[in-house]
């Protein structure tokens, strides 16, 4: 396991911002954890990189706790902070290699500044970047390193569709490379695209925890099946949608107009899941 929590609690005054979570991460594995503003994402999150003491609770994270853990244990994890860099009048190239340094076994940096598309902003400084950017740039310090553990708070928050795309590639190649990476998003299609696992967190706790594709009994929940008829537009909620497909396409004698069959999406799932607990 890279990570292992049990029993998680966190208080700040009055606010009981983390209520008992459980959590288990395989090595290698993406971990991707969803909630509504104020759930207590980034607190858990905190509290696994070492940032944040915890209340309650066991925390094990590469073998250690956090809350001790050595400057090698450190070494081992990878964190893309919103805006991890602080030094404006440095070009891009300049703090990826200082950051670089921190490391015993850091990656080359031109090759991560390449990996984040960053390559033709190598020469401009820090405070000449776009917002999206920047965050680029964050992931860039957060894998120069080579973490065997890579915490992503929000990565993408800013990020134009095509370098969000480009970002995702990213990912699934780090993924695919052995990297363990937690991830917190609020962009579903983004846990969904990248995580094999995910827990949906709210008001403190774990509402749900699954794979994207079976989330909430997403894989069994009712399917729905529209077609145009020749009385207007028709909706069946069924379990058998194959069998009603049949049906249609008897009746028509062939092509069913505007046929269309669709599953309950994961953001369908998550806005029950999430509603469920707000009541
Ligand atoms: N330093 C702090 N002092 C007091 N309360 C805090 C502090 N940090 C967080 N909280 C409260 O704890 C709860 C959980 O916050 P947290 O930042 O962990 O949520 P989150 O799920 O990361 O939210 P978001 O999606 O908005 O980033 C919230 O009610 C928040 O107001």
């Amino acid at each position: 396991m890279a990570v292992r929590v049990r029993g998680l609690r966190k208080r700040y005054g009055d606010v009981t911002a983390v209520d008992g979570i459980d959590l288990d991460i395989a090595a290698g594995e993406v971990f991707g954890l969803l909630g509504p503003n104020g759930a207590g994402k980034s607190t858990t999150v905190e509290i696994l990189e070492g940032h944040r003491r915890r209340d309650e609770g066991e925390v094990s994270v590469l073998g250690a706790d956090p809350h001790r853990a050595a400057r090698s244990w450190r070494d081992r994890i990878g964190i893309v902070w919103q805006t991890a860099a602080d030094t404006p009048e440095l070009t891009v190239a300049e703090t990826v290699r200082h950051f670089s340094m921190y490391y015993r076994d850091p990656r080359d940096p031109e090759q991560v500044i390449d990996q984040v598309g960053l390559t033709e902003k190598a020469g401009t400084r820090i405070r000449a970047l776009s917002g999206g950017q920047r965050r680029r740039l964050d992931v860039a310090l957060g894998i120069v390193g080579s973490p065997e553990l890579l915490f992503l708070d929000e990565p993408t928050t800013g990020f134009d569709p095509e370098a969000r795309r480009r970002f995702w590639d990213l990912i699934q190649g780090l993924a695919g490379e052995g990297t363990t990476i937690l991830l917190t998003s609020h962009y579903l299609e983004e846990v969904e695209a990248l995580a094999d696992r995910l827990a949906v967190i709210s008001r403190g706790r774990i509402v749900a925890e699954g794979e994207p594709r079976t989330l909430g009994g997403r894989a069994v929940a009712a399917t729905s099946v529209q077609w145009m008829s020749a009385d207007g537009p028709r909706t069946v909620e069924t379990d058998t949608p194959t069998r009603v497909v049949l049906d249609l396409a008897r009746e028509f004698d062939g092509e069913v107009p505007q046929l269309t069959v669709t599953r309950p999406t994961l953001e369908d799932v998550y806005l029950k899941l999430i509603g469920a607990t707000d009541e």
